[in-house]
């Protein structure tokens, strides 16, 4: 039984009202154990996301998150996390590869890569330093629309297998974690579980800390 994951937190795609959401990201933190957050923005309809966009929210967000000792990640683009002073970054497969982002990074930073259901993927991940491995789509999930189905098996081959850390991502919430914990998964990376929790996201977080110490 392993009890220890964390949550990794993910913005939503989009953020309209960047002083909104930094409110909520700190009633978050203040809640309970957040590990990490990985700003994600994405473009919605008829609007693209530029560089600036990036800089502006993780200017805003990240002092949030470092002042509470809570890693702060960009996903997609490790030149971004270069120049915002990010923690690290998450790249896909379809993203700049593991090794160009440590090379851009530097060994200190944190390097996730997203693997899909793909132990092959992950080993590689793992031969080319990558700091963590993400499994997904585990549950259904309106954040993405995802390819890709992950079993809960995976993450209990992959825990059993190596020491690397597994993040387990897509549809995560309070209600359905529990196997995903008791299979091992190290982070929990969830977003609208979080913002999207009728009663907050303070009380979604104490939801999380819930389960994760009962599975
Ligand atoms: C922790 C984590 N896992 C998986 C993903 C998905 O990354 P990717 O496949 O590159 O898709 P996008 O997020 O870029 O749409 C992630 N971002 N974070
Ligand atoms: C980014 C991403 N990659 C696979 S599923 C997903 C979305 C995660 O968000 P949610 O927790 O709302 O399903
Ligand atoms: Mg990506």
């Amino acid at each position: 039984m392993n009890n220890d994951s964390r949550l990794y937190l993910i913005t939503p795609p989009q953020l309209p009202d960047l002083r909104a959401f930094c409110d909520d990201f700190t009633a978050a933190l203040d809640a309970g154990d957040v590990a990490c957050i990985q700003l994600r923005l994405k473009a919605g309809d008829g609007s693209a996301v530029t560089d600036d966009d990036v800089l502006y929210a993780a200017e805003a967000i990240m002092p949030i998150a470092q002042e509470r000792e809570v890693a702060f990640i960009i996903n997609d683009r490790p030149d971004l996390a270069l120049k915002t002073g990010a923690d690290g970054v998450h790249v896909g497969q379809s993203d700049a590869s593991c090794k160009k982002a440590r090379a851009v990074l530097g060994d200190d930073a944190t390097v996730g890569v997203t693997c899909h259901e793909s132990k092959h993927f992950a080993l590689v991940a793992g031969e080319d330093g990558a700091d963590y491995v993400a499994f997904g789509a585990f549950f259904p999930t309106t954040t993405k629309e995802t390819e890709f189905k992950a079993e809960i098996g995976l993450l209990e081959w992959w825990s059993y297998a190596t020491t690397l850390p597994s993040v387990a991502i897509g549809g995560i919430t309070p209600e359905n974690c529990r196997p995903i914990v008791r299979a091992g998964a190290d982070f929990l990376a969830v977003s609208g579980a979080v913002w999207n929790h009728p009663e907050g996201p303070g009380a979604a977080i104490k939801a999380f800390e819930m389960s994760i110490s009962e599975a």
